[in-house]
C-alpha cells in the first residue's frame, strides 16, 4: 500500500533575490496514516517553506510529491484548494480565531468553508466530538477573550480537526505558549494520529519534537532523519 505523503528531491529555489537561494535542496519524506514527525532546524532554514509545500500553499520547482500515490506536485491551484479542505488541517503558531465567535462557531466556521452548509444537528455534532477530542467540550460557548492561550489553540486544532483531515501539519503551534500548556497542545495533536490521522510538527522545542515518532533535522536545505530519536 502507498504511503499517506512521500516527497522525493523535492528542490525549492528561493528567486527574486541578487542570487536564487537553494531552500529545499532535494527533500524526500514519507508519512502513513497514524504516523507522527518533526520536523526540527535552525531559523530560516526552511521549515515553514516545507510545510507549506506539503500543505499544497506552495510548490517546489522540481522533484515528485505524492499524496496516497497520486502525484500532485503540479496539479492546478483549484484541485489544490480541493485537497486542502478535502485532506489536512492546519494549526499555526498564531490560532486566528475569530473574537466575536464563540469556541463551537469558530469550529464551525471550518464546516462552512470547507463543505458548504451542513444540516444543524449534523454541524453540532462533529462540533461538539472535535472540541470533546481536544479536552475542551465545556468551553464550548465561551469567546476567545476569556480562554487561556492553550485552551485558544486546542479551539484551533478541534477547528483543524472537525473536517476530519488525513494530515495533520502544526507549524510551532507551541511557539506563543508556556511548556506546561504546550504539552496540552501536543497531547490534543497526538489523539488525532491514534485515530489514523498523520502528523507533521515543526518545533523548535526538543521535547515536543521527542514525543513524535520520527525526528528529522533540516539542514542547508537537505532533510536527514535522526537516528535514535528516542
Ligand atoms: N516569500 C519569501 N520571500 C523571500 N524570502 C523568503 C520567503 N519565504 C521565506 N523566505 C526565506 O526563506 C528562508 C526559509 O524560511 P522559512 O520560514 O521556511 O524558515 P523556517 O525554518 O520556518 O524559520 P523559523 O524557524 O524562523 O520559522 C528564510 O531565509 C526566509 O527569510
Amino acid at each position: 500500500m502507498s504511503s499517506l505523503i512521500e516527497l522525493a528531491g523535492i528542490t525549492k529555489v528561493l528567486k527574486g533575490q541578487e542570487q536564487p537561494r537553494t531552500i529545499l535542496d532535494g527533500v524526500g519524506l514519507s508519512l502513513d496514516a497514524g504516523q507522527s514527525l518533526a520536523i526540527v532546524g535552525r531559523s530560516g532554514s526552511g521549515k515553514s517553506t516545507l510545510l507549506s509545500v506539503i500543505g499544497l500553499f506552495d510548490r517546489a520547482d522540481s522533484g515528485s510529491y505524492r499524496l496516497e500515490g497520486q502525484e500532485i506536485g503540479r496539479i492546478p491551484e483549484r484541485r489544490a484548494a480541493r485537497l486542502r479542505s478535502s485532506h489536512f488541517g492546519f494549526v499555526f503558531q498564531r490560532f486566528f480565531l475569530l473574537k466575536h465567535l464563540t469556541a463551537a462557531q469558530n469550529v464551525a466556521m471550518a464546516l462552512v468553508n470547507g463543505q458548504g452548509w451542513l444540516p444543524r444537528r449534523q454541524r453540532r455534532t462533529r462540533v461538539m466530538s472535535a472540541l470533546e477530542e481536544v479536552g475542551i467540550a465545556h468551553l464550548a460557548k465561551s469567546r476567545p477573550a476569556k480562554m487561556s492561550g492553550g485552551e485558544q489553540q486546542r479551539v484551533a486544532i478541534a477547528r483543524a480537526l472537525v473536517r476530519d483531515p488525513k494530515i495533520l501539519l502544526a507549524d510551532e503551534p507551541t511557539g506563543a505558549l508556556d511548556t506546561e500548556t504546550g504539552t496540552l497542545v501536543i497531547d490534543a495533536l497526538l489523539a488525532a494520529t491514534s485515530r489514523g490521522c498523520g502528523l507533521i510538527l515543526v518545533t523548535h522545542d526538543r521535547d515536543h519534537a521527542a514525543r513524535m515518532g520520527r525526528i528529522h533535522d533540516l539542514v542547508d536545505g537537505v532533510l536527514n532523519e535522526r537516528v535514535a530519536a528516542r
